[in-house]
């Protein structure tokens, strides 16, 4: 299958790059940039010298329709939502990587990403592609809204405790924490190396775009609809992504009664890898890999789950999500081309 890829020289592009390199079932044809078009990607990624020689292209449905099959948009929020339903129309398959279809309410959409939401018909199409939660939807979807790294990390953290019904889903706390490569490769102050390095940074309390996306997809699973705490902290590495969510239990789970839990619920997930007891995982183990790590505390005491949930953001929380959802899309391997062991030390 021949894919293209919208904004290929930002960092979801350039790893989807990476990843479609090793696919078994995809030729990369055509790369989309916005600036930089004419010039070759191997020009602005010397690391990609001698692997492809790809020449960065402008915009152009047709021309996406006449030689590829699928389109990933990694570009920032509010361009798919004008470029891609072009694509749509032309019968491509299109993985958009943004915000721009994730919320189902236009409304909520103008409210965190401050500006005019997509076209409501358009959001009702987009099959929300959290792999392992709405596995039977995306089967054969011809377009998915890749969830946001943070709504990966978190939903994936929080779903089996949820679906069974066995935390309050009023007293959940997100506390999230994201490498520099989350915030994209254009140019701010606040990505300098003086102002992140040796400093952690809370951001966009009680602001975060994701906020909304992580209440909706967790009313999806529950049937009930709740507000949710969420701080998300800029920590001084390029790449990874953790949660530590807390909530109330109402259920009496032991310790090893939380972990079957968990380890029944994503049994056929071969991406997640719930950690034994007492062992919580490190972003160090799952950078480089399209894996989601959990690891589980269950305090008595406060009657408080703490659940720790990493992923590499770049990959589970883009890139590589976006793969999986094509794997389960035509029916491939879910793991086609994700087989990849986790970059360590
Ligand atoms: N980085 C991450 O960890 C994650 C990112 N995402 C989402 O994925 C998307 C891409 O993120 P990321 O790779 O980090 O972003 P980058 O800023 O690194 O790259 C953005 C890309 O989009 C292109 N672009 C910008 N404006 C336009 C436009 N008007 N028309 C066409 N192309 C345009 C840029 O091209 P040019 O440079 O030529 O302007 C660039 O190739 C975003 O929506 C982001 O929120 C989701 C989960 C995780
Ligand atoms: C570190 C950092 O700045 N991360 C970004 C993640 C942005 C993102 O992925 O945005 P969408 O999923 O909404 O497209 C942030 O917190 O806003």
């Amino acid at each position: 299958m021949k894919a293209g890829i919208v904004g290929a020289n930002g960092y979801s592009g350039v790893e989807l790059i990476r990843l479609l390199l090793n696919h078994p079932y995809i030729e990369l044809e055509m790369l989309v940039s916005h600036s930089t078009n004419g010039q070759k990607i191997q020009d602005i990624y010397p690391h990609l010298t001698g692997v492809l020689n790809h020449e960065l292209e402008p915009f152009d449905a047709n021309e996406l329709a006449k030689r590829v099959e699928v389109v990933f948009f990694a570009t920032p929020a509010g361009v798919s939502k004008t470029l891609l339903p072009e694509c749509l129309d032309k019968g491509l398959l299109c993985i958009d990587l943004s915000g721009d279809f994730r919320l189902k309410t236009p409304e909520e959409y103008e409210k965190w990403y401050h500006q005019a939401p997509a076209e409501a018909a358009r959001l009702e199409t987009a099959v929300y592609g959290l792999a392992e939660i709405n596995h039977k939807q995306i089967e054969g979807a011809q377009f998915i809204a890749n969830p946001g790294c943070y709504p990966t990390a978190s939903l994936l953290g929080l779903a089996p405790a949820v679906k069974d019904g066995a935390i309050d889903l009023s007293t959940v706390i997100i506390d999230g924490k994201s490498g520099v490569t989350g915030s994209g490769r254009k140019a701010s102050i606040g990505n300098l190396y003086a102002e992140v390095n040796d400093s952690v940074k809370a951001y966009k309390l009680g602001a975060h775009q994701h906020t909304p996306e992580i209440e909706q997809e967790l009313a999806a699973m529950s049937g009930e609809k709740s507000a949710i705490t969420f701080s998300t902290h800029l920590i001084p590495m390029s790449r990874g992504l953790m949660c530590t969510i807390y909530a109330t239990i109402t259920k009496g789970y032991s310790e090893r009664e939380w972990l079957d839990l968990y380890q029944s619920f994503y049994e056929k997930s071969p991406f997640v890898r719930i950690r034994p007891q007492g062992n919580w995982p490190a972003t160090k183990e799952v950078v480089g890999s399209n894996f989601c790590d959990i690891g589980l505390s269950v305090d008595g005491r406060t009657r408080r789950l703490t659940v720790v949930s990493v992923i590499d953001n770049v990959i589970k929380g883009a890139a590589g999500q976006a793969i999986q959802n094509l794997n389960i899309i035509k029916g491939w391997d879910e793991k086609a081309g994700l087989s990849l062991t986790p970059v360590y030390p």
